[in-house]
C-alpha cells in the first residue's frame, strides 16, 4: 500500500536518507533509531513536507512525490515538536483543524471529533483549552487531531518521549487499537515501545534501513550469543576494544557489559537471556 523506494535527501553535507527503501502494510510498524539516524526526515518526507531529493514514494500505486495530494487526504500525523498550543478548547481546535483537513460537513464534523475525544479518553476535557494539558493529554489530543478524517496512514513521531509510564502505556494502547485498520509508522528510540506494540520493525542508523523484520526474529539473529559480565568502570574502554560490545549499564556502583560471541568470551562471564535491545546494538554497530 505504501512503497517507499531508493530515496535520498541531503542537508549540505549530512546524508540524513540514504537510499531508504520501505514496503508498508496496514498494521503497526516500529521504527528504531538513534539521535540523528533520519527518522523526523523520513517522516516529514513522508507527510509530504518535503521531498526527497531521489527515489519514489507510492501510496496505493499513485506517486506521491510528484503528487502530494493524493496522500495529504489519507495521512495523519503527529510530529515530534506538536508543542505549540493556541488558548482553545480540545473542541474548537479540532472543529478548526477539521475544516482544513476538508470535513465540511458540521454534523459529521460533530460525530468525528467527539467520538475520537471519547476513544482518546479527553471526553470530559473537551471544553478545556489544549495548552492546560498535561504532556500525556496533549499527545492523546494529537492523535485525535492525526486521525480527524479517518486518514489510512498515521504517523507518530517520537510519540512516548517525556511521558510517564501509567500515560506511556495509555498512548500505546491506543495505537495498537488503531492498528488493525490503518498503516501505523511509530518512530520512537525507545526499544520497548517497539517490542510490546509492532509485529513489524526496522533499525535505522547513519540514513539508512539497517534491518527490517519481526522483534522476535531479530533476535533470533542473536539467539544464545549474549553475555554479559561485571567491571570495573576503568575496564569498559579494554571492553570495548576487545570484545563485540553491545551496551553497558551502570548498576550499584558498578557496570555490567554485555557482549555478543558464539561461545563464552573467557572468565566471569554469564549467558544472558538475549533481547531486542540487544539485537538494536547488535545490528546498529554492524555486528551481526
Ligand atoms: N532541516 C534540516 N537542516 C539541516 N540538517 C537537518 C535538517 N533536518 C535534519 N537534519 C539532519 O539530518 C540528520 C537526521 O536527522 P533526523 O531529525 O531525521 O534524525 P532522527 O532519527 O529523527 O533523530 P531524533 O531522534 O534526534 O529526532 C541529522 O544529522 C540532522 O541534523
Amino acid at each position: 500500500m505504501l512503497s517507499i523506494q531508493n530515496i535520498h535527501k541531503r542537508f549540505g553535507d549530512v546524508h540524513a536518507l540514504n537510499n531508504v527503501s520501505l514496503d508498508l502494510e496496514p498494521g503497526l510498524f516500529g521504527l528504531l533509531g538513534p539521535n540523528g539516524a533520519g527518522k523526523s526526515t523520513l517522516m516529514r518526507t513522508l507527510a509530504t513536507l518535503q521531498k526527497p531529493d531521489e527515489g519514489q514514494i507510492f501510496f496505493d500505486g499513485q506517486d506521491i512525490v510528484t503528487h502530494p495530494d493524493a496522500i495529504r487526504s489519507q495521512l495523519g500525523y503527529l510530529p515530534q515538536d506538536f508543542g505549540v498550543y493556541p488558548r482553545m478548547s480540545a473542541l474548537a481546535l479540532l472543529d478548526h483543524i477539521a475544516i482544513l483537513k476538508g470535513v465540511i460537513n458540521k454534523g459529521e464534523r460533530e460525530d468525528q471529533i467527539m467520538a475520537l475525544l471519547e476513544k482518546v479518553n479527553l471526553i470530559t476535557h473537551r471544553t478545556a483549552s489544549v495548552a492546560t494539558y498535561s504532556g500525556g493529554m496533549r499527545q492523546r489530543f494529537g492523535v485525535a487531531q492525526a486521525l480527524l478524517g479517518n486518514p489510512k496512514i498515521l504517523i507518530v513521531d517520537e510519540p512516548t518521549a517525556g511521558l510517564d509510564p501509567f500515560e506511556r502505556q495509555r498512548f500505546l494502547d491506543l495505537l495498537s487499537e488503531f492498528g488493525r485498520e490503518k498503516i501505523i509508522l511509530l518512530s520512537t528510540h525507545i526499544v520497548e515501545d517497539v517490542r510490546d506494540l509492532c509485529p513489524d520493525m526496522a533499525i535505522m542508523g547513519n540514513g539508512q534501513i539497517v534491518v527490517r523484520g519481526a522483534p522476535e526474529s531479530l533476535i533470533d539473529t542473536i539467539r544464545g550469543r549474549v553475555w554479559r559480565k561485571s567491571v570495573d568502570r576503568d575496564d569498559l574502554l579494554t571492553m570495548k576494544e576487545g570484545y563485540k560490545f553491545l551496551s553497558s549499564r551502570h548498576l550499584k556502583g558498578g557496570v555490567q557489559a554485555s557482549v555478543l560471541a558464539d561461545a563464552s568470551p573467557g572468565t566471569g562471564f554469564e549467558q544472558k537471556e538475549e533481547t531486542l535491545e540487544d539485537a538494536y546494538f547488535a545490528h546498529l554497530n554492524g555486528l551481526v
